[in-house]
């Protein structure tokens, strides 16, 4: 096979490559797209950042996506239609990304696709079909087709085959780019969900851990949808305004998943909109307006991560250092309920080690497609519970001409 990717796609295995890295996550805002250039794998891997552009989802898309991932009866064609349309809009974030960079599409030598996620579905359910899988959108071979250009996607199923939760992926970035000889971090991202990963210093992969640790950007994007018709609270201001209700907080951080021990991971499923209209009764229920709901859900991210961290991590790897990612970067209410939380552990922004913090996980896609391409194996079993690594991902070609 890597013959025929030899002879047919010989760039694509160059010594350095151009590679496009793609990322939609559980906020459905849009698409990060980033182009940057590789080379070396793994202890040796060199990244070159060349250009970053998000492209937001309509609010047509962006509302489909919601009914498809809340509702249990979803239309199967709208589901299919979607794997195509998505496809086609990753397709259009490609070709403006490539566009401001100045350089033409055929430039492109690989392309790291993560999806979509729909539904993931890490232990078996209650009821209905036995077994365990993972749903990401936007096939992936149609973009190889649009793009005439190799496509890595399907980064999760590989790793759910060998029993591990398929999720998080991320960790492999975190512990080789990330990961500092002297230097104990916690790599928290805050997109829809808020996960971590603990790299401890001088680390091998083994010693990593990582997991979801709850809510973060969807719950406060459903509120501030719900109570002020906005997509999300700019800068955390009106989460600043108000109040948050402390002992809202202490009871919804009691129910089972803040317990549930790692490896765990979550979704729209647990902490979507019916979530935040939970919060918002509880917060009502106590005369507390919508400023301090916002207030309350932004405690609840930042007692969460710390809990998680204080129980989880902390008595094997204490840190020196938070590293934040995600579009929670740009709450500072978020970031200041982090730092109260976490003092005297400073908390700072990926940007502090070179790594653009909207854009980490659209790097990370693009390091997983290169390192298939030299058959690493990315998945860490100590944080997915896989019985063994598996090499995440899966290769599509265009179309023979
Ligand atoms: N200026 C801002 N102020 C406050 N919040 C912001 C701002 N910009 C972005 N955000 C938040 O960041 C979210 C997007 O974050 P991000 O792109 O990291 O999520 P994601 O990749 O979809 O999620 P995940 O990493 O969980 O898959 C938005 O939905 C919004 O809530
Ligand atoms: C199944 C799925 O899409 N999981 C996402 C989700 O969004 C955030 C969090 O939950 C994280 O575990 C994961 O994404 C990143 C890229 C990961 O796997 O590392």
């Amino acid at each position: 096979m890597d013959t025929f990717l030899a002879s047919a796609f010989p760039s694509t295995l160059s010594e350095r490559r151009r590679v496009v890295g793609l990322m939609s996550g559980t906020s459905f805002d849009g698409v990060d797209a980033v182009l940057v250039e590789l080379s070396g794998s793994q202890g040796t891997l060199q990244i070159d950042a060349q250009a970053a552009l998000h492209t937001p989802y309509s609010a047509d898309l962006h509302r489909m996506l919601h009914d498809l991932s809340r509702s249990d009866k979803a239309p199967l064609d709208h589901l299919a239609a979607l794997h195509g349309h998505l496809a086609d809009c990753y397709a259009e974030a490609v070709t403006a990304l490539m566009e401001q960079a100045d350089r033409p599409l055929s430039r492109i030598d690989l392309v790291g696709v993560h999806g979509q996620t729909i539904v993931h579905v890490p232990t078996p359910l209650a009821e209905g079909p036995p077994g365990r899988g993972t749903l990401q959108v936007g096939a992936p071979g149609a973009l190889a087709a649009a793009l005439n250009c190799p496509v890595v996607g399907d980064f999760r199923p590989a790793d759910m085959a060998l029993h591990g939760q398929g999720a998080p992926i991320m960790p492999y970035f975190d512990c080789v780019v990330l990961g500092d000889a002297q230097e104990t971090r916690l790599m928290l991202n805050l997109g829809g969900i808020a996960n971590v990963t603990v790299v401890p210093a001088g680390a091998s992969r083994a010693d990593v851990r990582a997991f979801d640790t709850g809510p973060a950007n969807m719950v406060l994007d459903a509120l501030t949808e719900l109570l002020f018709d906005e997509p999300y609270d700019a800068a955390g201001a009106y989460a600043e305004a108000g109040t948050p209700h402390a002992d809202v907080v202490a009871t919804l951080i009691r129910e089972d998943f803040f317990q549930q021990p790692p490896p765990r991971s979550t979704g729209r499923r647990q902490f979507g909109a019916d979530y935040a209209q939970r919060v918002w009764a509880q917060v009502r229920t106590q005369d507390g307006s919508r400023h301090d709901a916002l207030a309350t859900a932004v405690l609840l991210t930042a007692s969460s991560v710390y809990q998680a961290y204080a129980q989880f991590i902390r008595p094997d790897a204490p840190a020196d250092r938070v590293l934040v990612s995600g579009g929670g970067v740009h709450n500072s209410t978020l970031m200041q309920a982090l730092r109260n939380a976490f003092a005297p552990i400073p908390v700072a922004s990926t940007s502090d080690v070179g790594i653009d913090p909207d854009m980490k996980e659209a790097i990370g896609m693009a390091v997983l497609a290169h390192e298939w391409t030299h058959g690493t194996a990315t998945a860490l079993p100590s944080v997915t519970g896989a019985t063994r690594a598996a090499r995440l991902g899966g290769l599509h070609l265009p179309p023979a001409s």
